[in-house]
């Protein structure tokens, strides 16, 4: 039986880089983890150790950085497009690339209630994230695009029921036709088009996925899933399919009849774990599949 070299990449994880566009007093701010990975070439790396053909990490860092300069950082699927696909057309080895984005959002403080120029706070809402496989030159390129957003801490104190599920002999959850519903949902879509207005598309999506989780009135967590999945495919018909993770953030209601008092939904306990793990795909049933696009190097993305 022979031993072999499977399945390989290599490159620069989670490169932290800062971009600030200070053309004006006013100055804007793009914060981002990058990571780039290469495939191509590189068994002789892994096999004799033979360095001849690897484009070094630290070089890939480089880029990185550099590119937030020569090219901008205005939207992350762009720089990684843009970054994905310099690696593939300039260096000969490599046959595709994948660059994973982490978008941490700033927002301007007030300063006697207007906007400073130059100072910000951490937003410690969702973090925006972005997956670029670059694959292939000339006719033969594909470009796989992933957008989304993960830690969305979302929670809904009515308008969330479940009841009717199925029961054993170790069943002692009891229906419920009032619940609170939370998650911190993960949210990743693939775009069949490079032509888009990332930022705006964005926030559309976005809005779209809130708004549902407001509005539906839910009979199960995996029923508010496919709903808001269904509706961002309805509107953009450049998505081909989005993919949720949600931790079902349990409220237990807090027993408080031991002290006389009563708890009409009232108060809870946030339990912390375990969570219920509730993932779904909503697909058009005519788009091919791209496995590459949810390949993912740090698993961060
Ligand atoms: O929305 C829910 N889906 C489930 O599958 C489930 N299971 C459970 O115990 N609570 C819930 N809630």
């Amino acid at each position: 039986m022979a031993i072999v070299l499977g399945s390989n990449r290599y490159g620069k994880a989670e490169n932290r880089v800062v971009r600030i566009y200070r053309d004006t007093d006013r100055h804007e701010i793009r914060d981002i983890n990058v990571s780039s990975a290469l495939r191509g070439e590189f068994a002789d790396a892994y096999l004799v150790g033979d360095q001849s053909k690897i484009l070094p990490t630290d070089t890939q860092k480089q880029t990185a950085y550099s590119f937030s300069k020569e090219r901008g950082l205005t939207s992350i699927e762009t720089y990684a497009l843009e970054l994905g696909a310099h690696f593939v057309d300039t260096v000969e080895y490599v046959q595709s690339a994948r660059i994973e984005v982490e978008e941490f959002e700033w927002q301007r403080v007030l300063v006697d209630g207007t906007e400073h120029d130059h100072t910000w706070v951490r937003k410690g809402q969702e973090t925006r994230i972005a997956a670029v496989t670059v694959t292939g030159s000339g006719a033969d390129r594909t470009n796989a695009v992933i957008g989304g957003f993960k830690d969305l801490v979302i929670l809904k104190s009515t308008g969330s029921e479940f009841t009717g599920f199925l029961e054993d002999g170790y069943t002692l959850l009891e229906p419920t036709t009032d619940r609170v519903m939370a998650t911190s949902l993960i949210a990743k879509w693939r775009f069949t088009s490079t032509d888009v207005e990332w930022e705006s598309t964005y926030l559309g999506i976005k809005k779209i996925i809130i708004e549902t989780f407001a509005t539906l009135h839910s009979l199960a967590l995996q029923q508010t899933l496919y709903e808001m999945g269904k509706a961002v495919l309805e509107a953009y018909d450049f998505i081909a399919e989005i993919r949720f993770s949600a931790p079902n953030k349990h409220h237990f209601l807090y027993n408080l009849a031991p002290f006389g008092v009563e708890n009409n939904n009232e108060v809870f306990n946030a339990d912390d774990r375990p969570y219920g793990l509730i993932e779904a795909t909503v697909i058009r049933d005519e788009v091919p599949p791209a496995p590459e696009a949810w390949d993912s190097y740090t698993g961060l993305v």
